[in-house]
């Protein structure tokens, strides 16, 4: 029997899971989900040679090592556990340093530790499904793939603030997010399309953490998240971009601390601090109240906004793709923001776009339109093999110098 690999992604709302056959074309055997961890989780099936099915799993809150508890319960029913050679994590934040996949060793993961400021709402719940998965398949080399690395190779002045240059210098730098999302979104337009890979692209990645990437040729120049998944657009419970002059004065005149900033900032904000309701967005979209009303159109205003942002980073545009949670599933979502992006060309197919056909621009639209769904574990997959069959160099980044951010000495 051939070896198989597990690929684990944890979001700040679910736990997806895949496992394939070790081989080059990484033959899918089953695929599933823990979906909304934080209210009535659910996990779905599909694969393993049976229908695609479901369950409830009670009401909820469940942690992210739980979750992958009922993950590894699951894959043990379709493959002998001795077969599993490889896990492969979806880890959000890998610095300056991780811009390649890498063995997760116990001095990596103290790296990685160092990291959990930079995005706590993911990396603890990533850390701890590392630690998890090394007592459940004690068998198997575990293997961490980065979020931030699609980003790596973005231009000095998309990365660097506008900070005294010893900050930039030490890594107070963007970073950027969803890039396993972005890569194979990246591969399968360079599929489609060729090396161009659809030339001047805005790729949409809208779940509950949701961000844009601007890609030319199929490589990250500009992206909406930053230091930390904080950044951008509006979440289902972040803030997105925010005038730091308003932390500011939450901690020295409203008296808040520091802790409950950032539970503020993390958990209570975007579409559930605005509509007081939900952030959940097919729940807001179900909703007749004004309050889902304002937190839809925050969420549309705000993308709109940096889509605008995003094509002045490209020059232009050729492409728009939504992708993720509310991307695929979301023709409301889709048209709102297409009307927004309408003066740079994009015009939404009311007809292809309700179908949720793959292509939704209409003849005329200037900007090709596209809704393709993400597959952040096949990327991890295919990042995972790659480092096991030593086609990876296992090269560290550095931050960057000032050289590199200000263009001096040229
Ligand atoms: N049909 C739909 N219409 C609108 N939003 C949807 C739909 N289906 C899923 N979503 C939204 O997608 C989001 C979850 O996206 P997902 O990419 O799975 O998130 P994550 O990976 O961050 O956990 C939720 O806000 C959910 O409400
Ligand atoms: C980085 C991030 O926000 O991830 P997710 O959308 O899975 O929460
Ligand atoms: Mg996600």
């Amino acid at each position: 029997m051939p070896p198989v690999i597990l690929a684990l992604n944890a979001g700040s709302s679910s736990l997806k899971f895949a496992l394939y056959e070790l081989s080059e074309s990484l033959p899918l055997l089953v695929k599933g989900s823990v979906a909304s961890l934080n209210a009535n989780p659910r996990l779905r099936l599909s694969g393993g040679g049976e229908p695609a099915r479901q369950r409830d799993l009670g009401a909820g809150p469940l942690d992210s090592g739980s979750a992958v508890e009922i993950a590894a319960d699951e894959i043990r029913s379709v493959v002998d556990i001795s077969r599993l050679q490889a896990v492969g994590h979806r880890i959000v934040h890998g610095g300056w340093a991780f811009t390649s996949p890498a063995f997760l060793d116990d001095d990596v993961v103290e790296e990685l530790r160092r990291l959990i400021p930079l995005a706590p709402i993911h990396q603890p719940q990533n850390l701890e499904i590392v630690d998890r998965a090394k007592s459940l398949f004690p068998g198997a080399a575990q293997v961490g793939c980065f979020d931030t690395a699609f980003h790596a190779g973005r231009p000095a002045v998309a990365r660097a603030y506008g900070l005294p240059r010893e900050l930039s210098e030490s890594g107070i730098q963007s970073y950027g997010f969803h890039g396993l999302s972005y890569a194979y979104i990246s591969s399968e337009l360079r599929k489609s399309y060729g090396p161009p890979a659809g030339g001047k692209v805005i790729v949409a990645h809208l779940g509950s953490g949701a961000s844009l990437c601007a890609m030319l040729d199929g490589k990250s120049v500009a992206t909406t998240m930053g230091f930390s998944p904080l950044d951008g657009l509006v979440m289902s419970t972040r803030c997105g971009a925010l005038d730091p002059g308003v932390v500011l004065y939450l901690l020295q005149e409203r008296g808040m601390r520091a802790e409950e900033v950032a539970r503020l900032l993390y958990h209570q904000s975007g579409l559930l601090g605005i509509s007081g309701i939900t952030g959940d967005m097919q729940r807001l979209l179900q909703s007749d109240s004004p309050e889902a009303r304002g937190a839809v159109d925050a969420f549309v205003y705000r993308a709109g906004r940096e889509i605008g942002s995003l094509a002045a980073a490209l020059g232009g545009l050729d492409m728009l793709v939504f992708t993720a949670g509310i991307g695929e599933n979301s023709p409301a979502i889709r048209e709102l923001i297409g009307a927004a992006a309408k003066w740079l060309g994009v015009q939404v197919d009311p007809d292809l776009n309700l179908k949720g056909e793959p292509s939704i621009s209409t003849p005329a639209s200037k900007v090709r339109i596209l809704v393709m769904p993400t597959d952040e574990e096949v990327e991890v997959a295919r990042e995972a093999l790659r480092l096991l069959q030593g086609n990876e160099s296992g090269h560290r980044g550095s931050p960057l110098t000032a050289n590199q951010i200000y263009g001096e000495g040229k």
